[in-house]
């Protein structure tokens, strides 16, 4: 059984060599230096991740990791919670946002129940449940140790199998009604920050149903007392199935030397656990947009993480992420692609 201390050893530092030739080579290309701003950054830091001074990409994959959440219980999302299942089979049928998204971006959408409550079959979804939703967080522990500890496995089992199949470039995506409650505990316990500061309205919740989702969460924290030195602690204990799953994905894709574009707030709340777990990590993540949910900015603020795109997005399966892969491989298209002054006969800044 993969060991995830294993993994998270395997996560090295970026490679200097081909920072420092991919920087010497945006130098040279026919443009104002820095004038491709980001893009620039992106394609140098590709380069390092990779070790390659001009990355390509060649296979794209968005993992949708979906669960349930105990804690809907409490009444935390403007929708039932039977939409989970209900869009696990709409992804499987190609009718969601992400799938459209996944179709021009040329990305494999990959489903995973990790968690769903409901019997789900389907032969293109990755059956994995580690148990049939969490326990409610307001009132005992979302998860045990020993099923945090499955459900990173089953992240870290789903991106190796990714990976063999050559998948170079990968999203993050999720799909549980009642995740936004779960990663603003999450963010909370881990920012050190009150709940009130880290949650949003979700789906599109009231005034009022905002106000209990706060509360909900304080009453999660203070009844669950999770240990914020200790990463896995809060995740077990403040839930998140398919979170949990995220973690093993950012893990296992670092390992092997895998970029990953990290999705809304409920991603980001992963990533933000497995940054906690392996420093390291963090320096393969591109934050692929910045999320109208409450918090998001707080997480990518302790990330060090710019978002390339703001485009009001609150909805998660992986959408933002997976159209910020265009963004990416255009840095990457004029990084290779561009030809220097000296190739193009065109004059440099006078020295
Ligand atoms: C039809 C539908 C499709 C979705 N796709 C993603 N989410 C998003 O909304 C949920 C989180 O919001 P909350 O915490 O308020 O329940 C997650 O499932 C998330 O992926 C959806 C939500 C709905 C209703
Ligand atoms: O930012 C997200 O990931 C998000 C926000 C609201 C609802 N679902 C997801």
């Amino acid at each position: 059984m993969t060991d995830i201390y294993d993994v998270m050893a395997k996560i090295t530092a970026l490679d200097t060599d081909s920072i420092e030739q991919a920087r010497a080579r945006q130098a040279q290309l026919t443009k104002p230096a820095g004038s491709l701003g980001r893009l620039e950054e992106v394609a140098v830091q590709m380069a390092g991740i990779t070790r390659s001074v001009t990355p390509i990409v060649q296979r794209r994959a968005v993992v949708v990791m979906a669960a349930d959440h105990g804690v809907t219980a409490e009444g935390v999302s403007a929708y039932p919670k039977d939409v989970t299942p209900q869009m696990v089979l709409n992804f499987l049928a190609g009718g969601a946002a992400i799938n459209a998204l996944a179709r021009q971006a040329q990305a494999d959408v990959t489903v995973v129940d990790i968690g769903v409550a409901a019997d789900l079959e389907h032969p293109q979804l990755l059956s994995r449940k580690v148990r049939r939703g969490t326990a409610n967080m307001a009132r005992e522990a979302a998860m045990s140790q020993a099923e945090v500890l499955q459900a990173i496995t089953t992240g870290i089992e789903v991106m190796e199998n990714l990976a063999a199949q050559g998948v170079d470039l990968v999203a993050t995506g999720e799909m549980g009604i009642g995740n936004t409650t779960a990663a603003s505990a999450i963010t909370a316990s881990l920012l050190n920050v009150p709940a009130e500061h880290v949650t949003g309205r979700g789906t599109g919740i009231d005034d009022q149903q905002l106000t209990h989702k706060v509360r909900i969460i304080e009453q999660a924290i203070a009844h669950n007392v999770p240990d914020v030195e200790q990463p896995l602690d809060v995740l077990a204990k403040l839930g998140g199935l398919e979170i949990a799953g995220l973690v093993g994905v950012i893990l296992a894709a670092a390992a092997h030397r895998i970029p990953v574009i990290i999705d809304g707030f409920i991603s980001s709340a992963a990533a933000l656990v497995a940054v906690a777990l392996a420093p390291a990590a963090r320096d393969y993540l591109f934050a692929g947009h910045l999320s109208v949910e409450r918090g998001h900015r707080l997480i990518l603020e302790k990330l060090g993480l710019e978002p390339l795109l703001t485009l009001h997005l609150r909805l998660g399966e992986g959408t933002g992420a997976v159209l910020a892969m265009h963004i990416i491989e255009g840095a990457l298209r004029t990084h290779s692609e561009m030809s220097t002054f000296a190739e193009a006969g065109v004059s440099d800044k006078e020295a």
